[in-house]
């Protein structure tokens, strides 16, 4: 079977979509999908299997586990353990503690992988950290920046009424409250946009409970952002993806440009009220790591 292996952790709303994503645009040649749940697992590779032939894809979509994972050229972990959200602020770290010990656990069984992995899992710039320093991988990216950028850029297109293609500019740091769009290197049609961009900023932080509000949790914005990550670790396309990898001792979104699956970071020129941005955010990240649960901690049933 041509094409790239890809493993999917986790059926929920954003694995389902992804999934489906995935199989309609043909992008892997095998699609594994693993999750908690074996009837749910095995209900949605049937379901995708339907999809595929349907729509005449050549993916090949099977259940697996986490050994089979060791054979996928890229695994995407969106899962998600049971939890109530109770939190106002921050909402995306409610799921720090209940998340931590799973992920710690998926990382210990994926010691030494050589594939590349996109942590989708919330909070996702401390989740991507652990995933990397448990597995010992070296391509781990956490999804969420260039899902806020991609925002960004579409809301900034909508307000000058141009299309997306012609609005450049990134948004990095926390996926969350610490968010820092770059709003000084920012263009659209090769213009600055500086004193205009109130509107599109309030509209970036309230695009996420909006999406929740009408159909309960966000799934399509991130299963697009994997998609595009996938292509460029893949070494399928080349381009830049804000994603979330090192930044000095803690991890947060910078843009990374990939050539020929090569990740090398790209981070704009910042304004120092930018940079005094990005460093609150790495350093209200650093604290929130010295709180996740001990690796050592059970898992939940
Ligand atoms: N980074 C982003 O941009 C972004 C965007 C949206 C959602 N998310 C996050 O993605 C995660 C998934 O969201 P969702 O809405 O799909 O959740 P969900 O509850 O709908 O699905 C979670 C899935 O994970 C599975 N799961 C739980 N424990 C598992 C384990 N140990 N091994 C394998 N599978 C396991 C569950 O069975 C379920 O299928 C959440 O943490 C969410 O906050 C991130």
């Amino acid at each position: 079977m041509n094409g790239p292996v890809v493993g999917v952790v986790g059926a929920g709303a954003v694995g389902q979509v992804l999934a489906a994503g995935l199989v309609s645009v043909a992008l892997p040649g095998r699609l594994v999908v693993v999750s908690r749940r074996t009837e749910q697992t095995r209900a949605l590779v049937a379901d995708l299997e339907d999809m595929a032939l349907s729509a005449r894809s050549r993916t090949r979509v099977e259940a697996g586990d986490v050994a089979d994972l060791r054979r996928c050229d890229a695994v995407v972990v969106a899962l998600r353990t049971d939890f109530t959200n109770s939190a106002v602020q921050d909402i995306r770290r409610g799921g720090a503690t209940a998340n931590a010990p799973v992920l710690g656990a998926l990382a210990r069984g994926l010691r030494g992988y050589e594939g590349s992995v996109l942590v989708v899992t919330n909070p996702v710039d401390l989740m991507a950290r652990r995933f990397a320093e448990v597995s010992g991988c070296a391509r781990v990216y956490g999804i969420g920046s260039n899902l806020d950028s991609a925002r960004y850029r579409l809301l900034l297109a909508q307000y000058a009424g141009v299309s997306p293609d012609r609005v450049r500019g990134h948004v990095i740091g926390e996926h969350g409250d610490r968010a820092v769009p770059c709003l000084s290197s920012t263009t659209v049609d090769g213009l600055p946009v500086e004193g205009r961009t109130r509107a599109v900023v309030e509209g970036l932080q309230e695009r996420p409970a909006l999406i929740r509000a009408g159909i309960g949790r966000t799934r399509c914005g991130p299963a697009g952002a994997v998609v595009s990550t996938l292509r460029k670790a893949l070494g399928l396309v080349d381009g830049v993806e804000e994603l979330s990898v090192p930044y000095g001792d803690v991890w947060l979104g910078i843009p990374i440009a990939f050539t020929g699956g090569v990740p090398a970071p790209c981070c704009p020129p910042l304004t120092r009220y930018e940079r005094l941005s990005l460093d609150s955010a790495a350093s209200s990240l650093r604290d929130a790591y010295t709180y996740l649960p001990a690796l050592t901690e059970r898992i939940p049933a």
